[in-house]
């Protein structure tokens, strides 16, 4: 089995930098979400506030027109774009440069959501994390991965990874299909699960925090937005893959004693994403 990297304390703070006390939100990175489809818009709304939670300056989604008002009513801090679909985006058009892009928490798979990412895909030059449908979609159309540039972060569940490199008979014959399949696209792969584990070719990393707790319903589009608020406020893209998913384990850990397994929910790791950064703090 390859040999990996565990990611706990001390490796965290070779990491993490404290934000400079003249910073102000324009130097705070601005991040771009796109996601959303009917009935999804949750998704876009947990990975956004995440995102803003995780210490980044300004935040914008695109989603298409059916989130407007919960977006606006539920999160009144990121700002809203919308595509001209009511239910599903069929291009992705901003007016602004942002640091860092996360795509496809609750995007659907729509013909007209396939084509609008494959357009995007071929201009952008922006660092990104790939998500669910954002994988998916890839997934569906293989040659796309030719045009997502290196160093771009996916962040695929066991069924997302198995669509992405096809099945595995052990954990060994995993391993070694996700580092090719990382070394051929030059991807950084955050293959989520228990541990999740963070693969940069040859170079492998191991969480060390986090439990059953995460086991619910959009604990993966936080994440998706924890790492793009990471990309944004600079980080090397490793970094912000491995400082977001142990930040977003640290979460359900110091909820754990309140919660228990069982009622912990999405929110409850943004609401813990303070904590989680102060217990850095006190480590320094
Ligand atoms: N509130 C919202 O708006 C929410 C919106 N969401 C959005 O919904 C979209 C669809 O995403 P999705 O992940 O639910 O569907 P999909 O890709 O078919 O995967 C499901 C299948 O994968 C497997 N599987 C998953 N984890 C596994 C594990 N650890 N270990 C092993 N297997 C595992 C498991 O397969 P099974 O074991 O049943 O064969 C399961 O049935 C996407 O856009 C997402 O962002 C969600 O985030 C929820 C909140
Ligand atoms: N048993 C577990 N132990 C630790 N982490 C887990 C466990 N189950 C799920 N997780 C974590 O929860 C997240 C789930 O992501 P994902 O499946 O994409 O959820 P969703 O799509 O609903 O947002 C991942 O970060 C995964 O590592
Ligand atoms: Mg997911």
């Amino acid at each position: 089995m390859t040999n990996s990297i565990y990611i706990d304390q001390e490796e965290i703070l070779k990491r993490y930098k404290q934000p400079d006390k003249k910073t102000h939100k324009g130097i705070q990175g601005h991040a771009l979400i796109i996601g959303g489809s009917y009935g999804k818009i949750g998704a876009v709304s947990l990975s956004s506030k995440a995102c803003l939670k995780t210490g980044c300056g300004l935040v914008t989604v695109f989603i298409p027109k059916c989130g407007y008002d919960i977006l606006q009513i539920s999160i009144p801090e990121v700002m809203v774009l919308t595509d001209i679909q009511e239910e599903m985006i069929s291009n992705f058009t901003f007016d602004f440069t942002p640091q860092a892009i996360g795509i496809g928490p609750g995007l659907g798979q729509a013909v007209e959501t396939q084509n609008a990412l494959h357009q995007f895909l071929k201009t952008n030059t922006i660092p990104l994390v790939i998500d669910a449908d954002g994988l998916n979609i890839i997934s569906k159309n293989k040659k796309l991965l030719d045009l997502v540039q290196p160093k771009t972060v996916i962040t695929p569940h066991p069924k997302e990874l198995e669509r992405l490199i096809g099945k595995w008979d052990s954990e060994e014959e995993k391993m070694s299909k996700a580092i090719s399949f990382s070394k051929q696209h030059q991807v950084i792969i955050v293959m989520k699960g228990a541990p999740t584990r963070i693969i940069d070719g040859e170079s492998v990393y191991e969480n060390t925090t986090g439990n059953a707790a995460l086991a619910t319903a959009g604990t993966g589009d936080v994440l998706t937005g924890m790492i793009t608020s990471l990309l944004a406020q600079s980080y090397e893209t490793i970094d912000a893959a491995i400082l977001g998913v142990y930040l977003h384990g640290l979460t359900a850990d110091i909820a754990l004693p309140e919660t228990g397994y069982q009622s912990f929910i999405a929110s409850d790791v943004i609401a813990n994403i303070g904590k989680a950064f102060l217990s850095l703090k006190k480590m320094v």
